[in-house]
C-alpha cells in the first residue's frame, strides 16, 4: 500500500482535459482524492456537502477568452457558497492583472500556465495547509468559547439603587460603548463579573464572545500557555498547537478575572499584547495580530494595585483607563432590601415554591449584617432560607448570620474536631472555617484548602455557604 496522502480532497476545474490529467498525476500523492471537472458547476455538484482542502480553478472557460471574467465570476460563486474555501486560480501566462484581481476577490494564490510542476505542488500544498490551520483555529476557538460559560449567577442584572451603585451604573453606561479598557475593583462577591458582563453586553462587541480567564483558578505554571497559547513542541506536553484565550477572544472582549494573580514575570508579556495588539504564543517566533478589549477585575485594594511590588504600574495604566470600584455591601446597606427581594423571588421560582415572608426583625438583621462574603453570601443565605422555609414567616434566626467573624489571625482558627467523621459535614465545616479565617477572600481560602477558586465555589454552592 502506498503512503497515505497528507490532505484529503483537491478539486481541479479546467475545460482542458490535458490540464486535468496533468494536475491529477502531479497531485495524487498529496491528496487522498482528486475530483476533476470541466466546468465549475460540475465541480460544485460533485463536492456538494463536502469540504475541499483546495480548489484549483481555471480563469478562462469560454473558448478563446482571455479576460478571465468567467473564472472570476465562478470564484465569487464558490466563495459565496463557502467563504472559507481555499481557491488557487490558474491564469494564462503573463496574466498578472487577472491574478491580482483574483486575490482581491478572495483567491488564496494563483499559478500561471504553463506551470512548473514544482511550483504548482508547492502552491497547492501551502494553500491546503492554510485551510487546515484555519480550521484548527476555528475548532480551538469554539472549544475555548464553550468552556468559558458565565459563572452561575453571572447573567443576573445588577441590583442596587444606592448612590454608590448609581455611580457604578452610570460608569458602565458611559464606558461600555467605548473601546477603553476597564478595571473593576471590589471585594469578593461584590458583583465584579456582573459588571464585566454588563460592559460587554452594552459594547460594540456584544455580538462577539466575551472570554473569561480566572487567573485565580489556573495553576500559575499554566497561565502563560492558557493566555498566550503555544506551538507544538514548545514544552514537553505541547503535542499540538493551541491558541490561547487572548487569540480566542479576537474581535471580542477578554475578561481577566483576579488580574492581581497574574505573576509578575508575565505582566510585561501582557503589556506587550496590549501595546502592540499582537500575541506571540509560547515557542512561536512570529506574533499574531489580535483585536481585543480587556476588562480586568481584582479583589486587591486600589492601594495594593498601586504598589509596584505587586503589580507593574505601566500595565496598570493600560488596564485602568476607566476604573469602576464596587463598594462592599456593608457600605451600601440600603441595597440589601432590594437584593433580598430579588433573590427571594428568584429562588422561589427556581425551586417552585411560594416566596417565604420575612419578619421585620429578619429584614432588619439582614440589613444590619456585615456580609463579609458580600452579595454572594447574601444570595446563598436566601437560597438556603427558601429551601428550608416552612409556612411561618422567616425570623433572623433562620439565617446563618451568627456572629461576624472578622479577619482573624491564622492561629485563632480551631482545627476540625476529630470526633466528627461525616465527610460531607467535615468538608462543609472546613470550607466555612477557611472562608471565615480569610474574611471571605475566596483566593486565600482556596489556597489554604488546596483548591482552585472554581472548586471552592462549587463546594460553597454545594453546602449553601
Ligand atoms: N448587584 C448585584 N445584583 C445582583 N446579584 C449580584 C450583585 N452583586 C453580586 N451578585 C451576585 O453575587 C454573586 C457574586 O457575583 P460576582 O461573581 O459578579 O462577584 P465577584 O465580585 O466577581 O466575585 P469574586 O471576586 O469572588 O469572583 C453572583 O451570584 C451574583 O449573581
Amino acid at each position: 500500500m502506498g503512503k497515505t496522502a497528507e490532505f484529503d480532497l483537491c478539486v481541479v476545474v479546467d475545460d482542458d482535459e490535458d490540464i486535468l490529467t496533468a494536475a491529477r498525476l502531479l497531485l495524487r500523492s498529496q491528496f487522498t482524492e482528486i475530483v476533476t471537472a470541466r466546468a465549475p458547476d460540475e465541480a460544485i455538484a460533485a463536492i456538494a456537502g463536502r469540504s475541499a482542502d483546495v480548489v484549483l480553478l481555471d480563469a478562462n472557460f469560454a473558448r478563446g477568452a482571455t479576460d478571465a471574467a468567467e473564472g472570476l465570476a465562478w470564484l465569487d460563486r464558490l466563495l459565496a457558497i463557502d467563504p472559507e474555501l481555499i481557491v488557487v486560480m490558474i491564469t494564462a501566462h503573463a496574466g498578472v492583472n487577472v491574478a491580482v484581481e483574483a486575490m482581491k476577490r478572495g483567491a488564496t494564490d494563483f499559478v500561471s500556465k504553463p506551470w512548473s510542476n514544482e511550483r504548482l505542488v508547492a502552491t497547492v500544498r501551502t494553500a491546503a495547509s492554510l485551510r487546515r490551520s484555519r480550521r484548527a483555529v476555528a475548532v480551538e476557538k469554539a472549544r475555548v468559547v464553550a468552556i468559558t460559560d458565565p459563572a452561575p449567577g453571572a447573567n443576573t442584572p445588577l441590583i442596587g439603587r444606592s448612590a454608590a451603585m448609581a455611580r457604578v451604573h452610570s460608569l458602565i453606561a458611559r464606558a461600555a460603548p467605548t473601546e477603553a479598557n476597564v478595571l473593576v475593583l471590589g471585594e469578593n462577591g461584590t458583583g465584579k463579573e456582573i459588571v464585566a458582563r454588563a460592559l460587554h453586553a452594552q459594547s460594540l462587541r456584544a455580538r462577539q464572545p466575551m472570554l473569561t480567564v480566572d487567573l485565580g483558578a489556573i495553576a500559575t505554571e499554566l497561565i502563560d500557555s492558557e493566555l498566550f497559547g503555544h506551538v507544538k513542541g514548545a514544552f514537553t506536553d505541547a503535542r499540538a498547537d493551541r491558541i490561547g484565550r487572548i487569540q480566542a477572544a479576537d474581535g471580542g472582549t477578554l475578561f481577566l478575572d483576579e488580574i492581581g494573580n497574574l505573576p509578575l514575570h508575565l505582566q510585561p508579556k501582557l503589556l506587550t499584547v496590549l501595546e502592540q495588539r499582537q500575541v506571540t504564543p509560547v515557542g512561536a517566533n512570529r506574533p499574531i495580530p489580535v483585536d481585543i478589549r480587556v476588562i480586568a477585575a481584582t479583589n486587591m485594594t486600589p492601594q495594593t494595585m498601586r504598589d509596584d511590588r505587586h503589580f507593574r504600574q505601566d500595565l496598570l495604566f493600560r488596564l485602568n483607563t476607566v476604573e469602576i470600584e464596587l463598594p462592599p455591601l456593608r457600605d451600601r446597606r440600603e441595597d440589601v432590601a432590594a437584593l433580598v427581594d430579588h433573590f427571594l423571588d428568584h429562588y422561589a421560582r427556581r425551586y417552585n415554591r411560594r416566596a417565604p415572608v420575612l419578619s421585620t426583625g429578619a429584614r432588619a438583621a439582614l440589613s444590619a449584617h456585615d456580609w463579609p462574603g458580600n452579595v454572594r453570601a447574601l444570595r446563598h443565605a436566601i437560597e438556603r432560607a427558601v429551601i428550608l422555609a416552612g409556612d411561618a414567616p422567616l425570623e433572623a434566626e433562620d439565617f446563618p448570620l451568627g456572629t461576624v467573624t472578622p479577619r482573624v489571625a491564622p492561629e485563632a482558627v480551631v482545627a476540625p474536631v476529630a470526633t466528627e467523621f461525616n465527610l460531607e459535614r467535615v468538608e462543609r465545616r472546613l470550607v466555612e472555617e477557611a472562608l471565615k479565617k480569610h474574611g471571605y477572600n475566596i483566593s486565600m481560602a482556596a489556597t489554604e484548602l488546596g483548591l482552585s477558586r472554581a472548586a471552592l465555589y462549587r463546594r460553597m454552592e454545594k453546602h449553601g455557604l
